[in-house]
């Protein structure tokens, strides 16, 4: 019964367990577990906090989580693999538990949506956005801790810049000389929502896709993890008692049903740079506009400052 922990299987033993059972002379019965599809996926956005999302949620009974991110639909070498290597990749659940994966990539990425709707199209989303400077510069500082060039990952953007982020600030890279905005820098085109999000309602309906506040996980994390659990038609089984800030890591970190605790890698939480208001404030500007097309798509109003 120890493999059973506030009614979670843990998937690599629980296949062998079951196994060892039927040469066992206790007659105990276990339910029946298998790996399923994901009925519920988190699609983004990158740096918004999908994986403290994805780790909350699994605190739920009801919720399983696939480990890592798998990056099926939008890796075309995955996707070629089928769904049931895809299947494959996803933990052992009980019936009536829901399955989510989460590729922050998903969103952005032109082909997936459509490819998401052929494996089931009654499917749930969960969309994380940011306050989108916030968004970018918590982007620029992932890629600059990976010393890795900001070059633009779809073919309808140009190469942003040919120098390495290391040698440049945010403030260079994302605004030029002139102070136009440079919206090929990466991390500032993946801001803009709008874009993107047109895409997914074009294929689903708005109601198949929660819009969740980035910002409002990470000051009242319960807030968004009640929608979460009312769209997804589970128990509010998640509550305040799962949560418990840390000053040192200055996050909320995460207490399990069992009551073992658990904070975020130090990779999650970083420390952002400082960039010169007057920046923030051009950027701000910038993406006003872009802000209510994405409201307007969503029919919410997230209140993002004007600069
Ligand atoms: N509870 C808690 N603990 C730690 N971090 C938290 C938490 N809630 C949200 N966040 C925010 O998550 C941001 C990382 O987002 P992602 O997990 O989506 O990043 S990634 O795209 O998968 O790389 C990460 O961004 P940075 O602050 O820029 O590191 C965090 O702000």
């Amino acid at each position: 019964a120890t493999i059973i922990s506030s009614n979670k299987i843990i998937p690599t033993i629980a296949p062998r367990f079951k196994k060892q059972m039927k040469f066992s002379p206790y007659h105990i019965h276990f339910p029946k577990t298998s790996r399923k599809l994901p009925q519920c996926l988190i699609i983004g956005v990158r740096k918004c906090g999908t994986r403290a999302l994805l780790e909350m949620l699994n605190l739920h009974p009801r919720i399983q989580k696939a480990a890592g991110e798998v990056h099926f639909f939008d890796r075309d070498e995955n996707y070629e693999r089928g769904l049931e290597w895809y299947r494959k990749k996803m933990p052992h659940s009980f019936r009536g538990q829901i399955t989510i994966e989460k590729s922050p990539s998903y969103f952005v990425t032109p082909e997936v949506a459509e490819r998401v709707r052929a494996m089931n199209s009654s499917i749930k989303l969960l969309l994380l956005v940011r306050e989108p400077v916030t968004r970018a510069i918590s982007d620029f500082t992932q890629l600059r801790s990976h010393s890795a060039t900001a070059v633009l990952p779809t073919n309808q953007l140009s190469q942003a810049s040919s120098s390495s982020p290391n040698t440049k600030s945010f403030e260079e890279l994302a605004i030029f000389a002139n102070g136009t905005i440079n919206i090929n820098y990466r991390p500032l085109a993946l801001s803009i929502y709008h874009q993107y999000t047109l895409r997914w309602l074009e294929i689903f309906s708005r109601s198949q896709i929660l819009v969740i506040n980035g910002d409002q996980l990470i000051t009242d994390p319960i807030s968004q993890i009640n929608r979460v659990q009312d769209f997804l038609g589970i128990e509010r089984r998640i509550n305040h008692e799962n949560f418990y800030f840390n000053k040192t890591k200055g996050f909320y970190c995460l207490r399990t049903m069992a009551g073992d605790k658990k904070c975020l890698k130090e990779t999650k939480g970083r420390m952002h740079p400082k960039v010169n208001e007057k920046s923030v404030s051009i950027l701000r500007k910038f993406f006003v506009e872009h802000n209510q097309k994405f409201y307007d798509l969503i029919g919410e109003d997230l209140g993002w400052p004007e600069e």
